[in-house]
């Protein structure tokens, strides 16, 4: 996280809450309901930093219902989607669906996605042009797992993801884009990468797109850590200087603790 001279993110703070396969969709709303009382009363400005939640497919209308209803500035999104758009394609969502709930975002190529559903990377590269032809923002999920980190490659294979993923993208839609860095032997395991590991990945991810874009591309990506993320580690994490933001996962489905992570500007370390 960079900021100017006058105290402004120079990509504005993403804190993002992926529920996986957890809650339905009436503890859905109660959950959301219960962030954003907590937000609200910790006077959260969400011009420091935007708040995302990624519920099942099946929460998306209550959460819709809630957001317009109660005019929250959280926002939502899919944590899939189909690479077409319509047709025989059994099980799957369009992205156009999505986008007509409101969504604003949607994962692509979660680690869960990649290794349980086999997805390979010419599929999500078909995902990540599919999000933008329904105006949906894709984060796209990047990361390796324990045999590769181990093998020491594990910046080389990452990038491998990256520019399969982003392949044929324009520079406005990579500049759109979201990328999540998610080591797969830190996610839900209590392992945290520490925070110059999540820096050395998202300054590789940012070089690698200033080469196959440019610099002012590169510049204004925003880029995720992701990965056993608590209250207790994220300012740490958010303190780097090119990590702009976190995916969660097991702590987003707590408020309090998932509020606590959205502020983290307050437990920052000031000189
Ligand atoms: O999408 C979120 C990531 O997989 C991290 O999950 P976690 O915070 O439970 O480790």
């Amino acid at each position: 996280m960079t900021t100017s001279a006058n105290g402004n993110f120079i990509r504005k703070p993403f804190i993002a809450g992926n529920w996986k396969m957890n809650m339905d969709h009436v503890q859905g709303i109660t959950l959301l309901q219960k962030l954003a009382w907590t937000l609200s009363d910790a006077k959260h400005d969400y011009n420091r930093a935007e708040v995302a939640v990624f519920p099942p497919f099946t929460d998306l209308r209550g959460v819709q219902t809630l957001v317009q209803g109660d005019e929250l500035e959280i926002v939502y999104g899919g944590q899939d989607l189909s690479q077409f758009d319509s047709g025989a394609y059994t099980g799957d969502i369009s992205g156009q669906f999505l986008s007509k709930l409101g969504c604003a975002y949607v994962l692509v190529g979660h680690s869960e996605r990649r290794t349980i559903h086999n997805e390979s990377d010419e599929v999500l590269n078909a995902k990540v042009k599919a999000a933008f032809r329904h105006g949906l923002t894709p984060v796209l999920c990047v990361g390796e797992g324990l045999e590769v980190r181990q093998a020491g490659t594990h910046v080389e294979h990452t990038l491998a993801q990256l520019r399969a993923g982003v392949e044929g993208l324009t520079a406005e839609q990579a500049a759109e884009l979201v990328v999540a860095y998610e080591p797969v032997w830190a996610i839900g395991t209590g392992e945290v990468a520490g925070p110059e590991d999540a820096q050395e990945m998202c300054a590789a991810i940012r070089a690698e797109l200033a080469e196959l874009f440019d610099e002012t591309v590169a510049g204004k990506t925003r880029l995720l850590y992701g990965g056993s993320v608590k209250a207790n580690n994220a300012a740490a994490i958010m303190a780097e200087s090119d990590v702009d933001g976190l995916l969660v996962g097991g702590a987003s489905l707590d408020p309090a603790e998932f509020a606590n992570i959205v502020r983290f500007e307050s437990h920052l370390v000031t000189d």
